[in-house]
């Protein structure tokens, strides 16, 4: 791994307007896979820990800026590979990607959104161009491929089980949590949007070159590559995809080192300064120290990704925490279930905006599970629409509900625990391997919160 670390930071440090704070290094960190720890001193607040410049990040301009080294009909100002640039020469006419990009036009690259564009730019640079020039030609971005995390370190990505060909994991897809089984639906539904998008393309690729790979062996690297993305993209503005919140992303190395905390405002931030003038238009990618000042060798530098649950850092990031204060349970079908064999109950809910949307997180049952489930047990409809009014407060009803929360609750936990002691039963059960693990994390969080709110 040093090795690999080495030649990162020796290509990155190419540029001038990479800054990497001494006191911190990339290390192995359990169950997390890299991470970056402090090695001694203090970093305190606003104290700059990384600072990566445009020209080392990957995201749509810079894509269409290397694109446009060798296909010259590309053509979109502010982006592209100008002609002053053109003296140096940083390929030679036979590289491959002069045919390979050729196919190119400016209005077919501008269509594309940032995941489809950077999958097949990936796809092309780092699995195809090995191909392509029988291994001599080496993209400027093998340093960055080179520390990315391979398909087995993703493996805990329900989505993958569900689309991968080659995962031994489909048996868990019937043991997805309902939460995770619709965010598990809405990546397929994205990651096959993208392919039917992509896979002409590489479809004429493949016919261009004669190579000993097919379109299903590539179809593996996509999923591959679209989790790295994923899991790795920082958010940025994009100024060609302004309408387009998903294409707003940009990968930078090193940064995207830097595991996940569910403290919200603590530990790092980031940030993108534009003092730099730099190719592309997008900004230089800083990290900052927050609040919190690291003084203890060996911690980990690490910053919020964002409020989410164990089911949702599974989806998206394949991975879980043992403790996460973000965990929820929608039990929007279980309350919908029973309020529905009341048409009555059910049309006021629905008039009045009241139907759905039912979860319980640490502070218990939500305000509109407790407005629901208030009407259904006391039919109150006068003091009900108080309820909705903010008139009085829920204080009148939980009394009043506390049964049929109790047996919610007590169902859930009984439901949860067989879910657990099933899983562990399974014939390829192994303790230490991070589906299971992560699955069985995301039940225990799930009897944690339950017991946390019986018990309150
Ligand atoms: C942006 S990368 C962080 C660097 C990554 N650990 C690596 O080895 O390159 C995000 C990935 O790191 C892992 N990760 C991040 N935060 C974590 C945490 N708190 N616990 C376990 N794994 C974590 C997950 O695999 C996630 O997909």
């Amino acid at each position: 791994m040093h090795e690999e670390i080495d030649e990162l930071v020796s290509w990155l440090q190419q540029s001038k307007d990479f800054y990497l704070n001494e006191k911190v290094a990339v290390r192995n960190i359990e169950k997390a896979g890299k991470g970056i720890v402090l090695l001694d001193g203090k970093i305190r607040r606003n104290e700059i820990v990384i600072s990566v410049p445009s020209t080392h990040q990957i995201n749509f301009n810079s894509v269409l800026y290397h694109i446009s080294m060798f296909n010259r009909n590309i053509d979109v100002p502010s982006v592209i590979y100008s002609d002053d640039e053109q003296n140096e020469t940083l390929y030679t006419d036979d590289d491959p990607r002069v045919k390979a990009y050729d196919i190119f036009t400016t209005e077919s690259l501008l269509e594309l959104s940032s995941f489809q564009l950077l999958s097949l730019y990936i796809i092309a640079e780092w699995k195809l161009l090995p191909k392509w020039s029988n291994d001599t030609i080496d993209s400027y971005w093998t340093p960055f491929f080179n520390v990315w995390p391979k398909i087995n370190d993703l493996k805990s990505i329900p989505a993958i089980w569900q689309n991968s060909n080659l995962s031994k994991y489909k048996t868990l897809l019937s043991y997805l949590t309902s939460d995770s089984e619709n965010h598990c639906k809405r990546l397929t539904s994205l990651i096959s949007h993208d392919w039917i998008i992509m896979k002409p393309i590489i479809e004429q690729w493949l016919r261009l070159f004669d190579i000993q790979y097919n379109i299903d062996e590539i179809y593996e690297d996509y999923l591959h590559i679209y989790f790295i993305i994923n899991s790795r993209c920082l958010y940025a503005e994009i100024q060609l995809k302004k309408d387009d919140v998903a294409s707003k992303l940009t990968l930078v190395p090193y940064v995207d080192f830097i595991n996940h905390s569910t403290e919200i405002d603590s530990f790092c931030y980031p940030k993108i300064e534009y003092t730099h003038a730099n190719i592309t238009g997008a900004g230089q990618f800083v990290i900052r120290g927050g609040p919190y000042t690291y003084e203890t060798p060996n911690e980990q530098i690490l910053f919020n990704y964002g409020p989410h649950s164990n089911d949702f850092l599974l989806n998206e990031y394949g991975f879980t925490l043992p403790e996460n204060n973000w965990n929820y349970l929608d039990v929007s079908f279980i309350l919908k279930d029973f309020i529905s064999t009341d048409t009555d109950v059910t049309d006021y809910l629905k008039t009045n905006d009241y139907w759905g949307e039912y979860t319980i997180n640490l502070d218990g049952f939500n305000y509109r599970a407790i407005v629901a489930l208030s009407l259904f047990i006391t039919k109150d409809y006068k003091r009900v629409g108080k309820l909705i009014l903010g008139y009085i407060s829920e204080d009148y009803f939980l009394n009043k509900i506390k049964d049929i929360t109790l047996d919610i609750l007590n169902n859930l936990l009984m439901e949860f625990q067989q879910k657990m002691d099933s899983l562990i039963m399974l014939d390829i059960y192994v303790e230490t391997d991070p589906c299971f693990y992560n699955l069985l994390n995301i039940y225990k969080g799930y009897v944690d919160l339950l017991t946390c709110i019986k018990n309150k």
